[in-house]
């Protein structure tokens, strides 16, 4: 049974105390389907109680990292067990601060929790290599150690299972954390942070702070006792972020925006590459950096395809994300409404065919909400805007190919490269498509967003600091490997 209650004030978590801004100002933190429903109010916090949070990092740290792994991943293994157990009312406040559907928030809260538990038993796994020394009197081998205090800039889209995969591996080896979600879902975030604080986690190892990105995520990445920022949003913030981190020697990993295209082949199953176009293009709003916005059909099915395509988007409800029945919720803010509705403006004066959507959608009347149609355009050249930018939105944009050669071509003239999918059922086409394509995950009839916790994340080109997250591959950002030779 779900516990959500409306307008609550949310605290910053700092020393292990849940503390006020000095500024003492609060933001409200509203519901985009209903934007007159407030679900909480959030800290606008100052420098001041930043430089607090990395303080009570910075000296947590030389007690954590002390801490043997298991011990750390018994703190994740509590944490997960009370986020299960609130898992209805983490959910619910999800779907309210940023309008995904309940089942889906729910699934990605669930899924923080299997991110923790994976996590919690990495502290138990190997560390290190022994490797042959020259001198065979010598013993030679690597082991690995904390950044020290990791700063997690997190963004909207994923309000529980990003700040989630980047904690849980920051402190499973040995780093403490300075927090800072996005303003949208700051609380969600308080909510995950209180089950950390139920799980019993020592005070100054896990800090959140809540306030605007140019003050208190800038500040993070500026921070001089910040040794590490691992950020996920937009590429112009990323990569400020980055240059701020790199100005004073800090580590840095960035997740960006993707532009990522489906191919379907002449011998694709279309009815599943239907599905997997619209749950890849459309579910979470569009509002995924793995959502597909290129849709590449092979000139042979390119008519049938669109036909089964349109007939699915058209049954699709868009409406309150906790009303059941409703399979798509709102735009996560007003902002990205607007630039969403910019973007099909742009499609239409460079002139692509709208065939659906392209409009506020009906839900929009009742409560003002940030409600937007799902939108197809057809006839879309690779020049267009809508085929270049990411738009971050139900928007996806038809481009016929005309040989399978063409259409890798088509999908790799992007900037950039996180994920991309095709449908096909020739073992050849598959080998080529893995080969040539340019993206960090590649997917054969499957969609383009979806990823699992225990496999490697990230893109190539301008979607990534090139650096991955989660599975294993997160300990190459969290610690530092240390080559130790002892001789007798
Ligand atoms: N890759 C992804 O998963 C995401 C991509 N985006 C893209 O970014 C666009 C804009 O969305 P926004 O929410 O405005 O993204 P954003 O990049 O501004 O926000 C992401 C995080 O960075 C923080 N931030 C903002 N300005 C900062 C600064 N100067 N220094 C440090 N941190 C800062 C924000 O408070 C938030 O926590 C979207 O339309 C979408 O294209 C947004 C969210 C997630
Ligand atoms: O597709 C997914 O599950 C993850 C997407 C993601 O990481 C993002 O949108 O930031």
């Amino acid at each position: 049974m779900s516990a959500y209650q409306a307008e609550q004030v949310y605290l910053n978590y700092i020393n292990g105390e849940w503390a006020g801004a000095s500024t003492g100002k609060q933001v409200a933190s509203i519901n985009p389907a209903n934007p007159k429903e407030v679900v909480g109010y959030v800290q606008a916090s100052s420098r001041e109680d930043l430089d607090r949070a990395v303080a009570a990092a910075k000296s947590a740290s030389r007690s954590w990292r002390k801490l043997s792994g298991a011990a750390r991943g018994d703190v994740l293994f509590k944490a997960a067990n009370a986020l299960e157990k609130r898992a209805d009312e983490v959910a619910e406040t999800m779907t309210r601060e940023m309008g995904k559907t309940f089942p889906e928030a729910k699934g990605e809260t669930l899924r923080g929790v299997a991110i923790l538990r994976y996590y919690a038993g990495e502290g138990m796994r190997r560390i290190g290599d022994v490797i042959p020394s020259t001198d065979s009197e010598a013993l030679m081998f690597t082991t690995r150690v904390p950044l020290g205090v990791v700063g997690v800039i997190s963004p909207w889209n994923f309000p529980v299972a990003i700040p989630i995969w980047k904690m849980a591996p920051a402190l499973i080896y040995g780093n403490t954390v300075v927090l800072k979600p996005a303003q949208e879902v700051a609380v969600t975030a308080a909510k995950v942070v209180e089950c950390f604080a139920e799980a019993g986690i020592p005070a100054g190892v896990l800090n959140l702070i809540c306030g605007s990105g140019s003050i208190i995520g800038q500040g993070l990445a500026e921070h001089p006792d910040v040794n590490g920022i691992t950020f996920t949003g937009s590429n112009q913030v990323g990569k400020q972020v980055g240059q701020a981190a790199l100005a004073r020697g800090a580590k840095y990993q960035l997740e960006m925006g993707g532009k990522n295209p489906v191919i379907v082949a002449a011998d694709a199953d279309l009815d599943l590459a239907v599905d997997g176009t619209i749950s890849g293009g459309l579910k979470s709003t569009g509002q995924k950096c793995t959502a597909t916005s290129r849709v590449i059909v092979m000139s042979e099915v390119y008519d049938a395809f669109k036909a089964k395509l349109l007939a699915k988007v058209s049954e699709i409800s868009v409406g309150d994300g906790m009303e059941s029945g409703i399979w798509m919720g709102p735009c996560a803010n007003e902002k990205q409404l607007e630039t969403v509705l910019d973007y099909i403006q742009k499609g239409k004066d460079e002139g692509a065919k709208l065939l659906i959507g392209g409009g506020k959608a009906a839900a929009a009347d009742a409560t003002g909400g940030f409600f937007v149609q799902p939108t197809v355009f057809d006839e879309v050249s690779p020049q267009m805007a809508i085929a270049r930018e990411e738009i971050f939105g139900p928007v996806m944009a038809l481009i016929r190919a005309h040989s399978m050669e063409e259409a890798i071509e088509l999908a790799n003239d992007s900037e950039f490269g996180l994920s991309a999918s095709v449908y096909t059922s020739s073992i050849g086409s598959v080998l080529s498509f893995i080969q040539d394509m340019d993206a960090g995950l590649v997917r054969i009839n499957a969609e383009t967003a979806g990823v699992e916790l225990q496999a490697p994340f990230g893109g190539m080109k301008q979607s990534s600091s090139h650096s991955r997250e989660q599975g294993q591959a997160a300990i190459e950002f969290f610690t530092s490997i240390k080559t130790v030779f002892v001789k007798a």
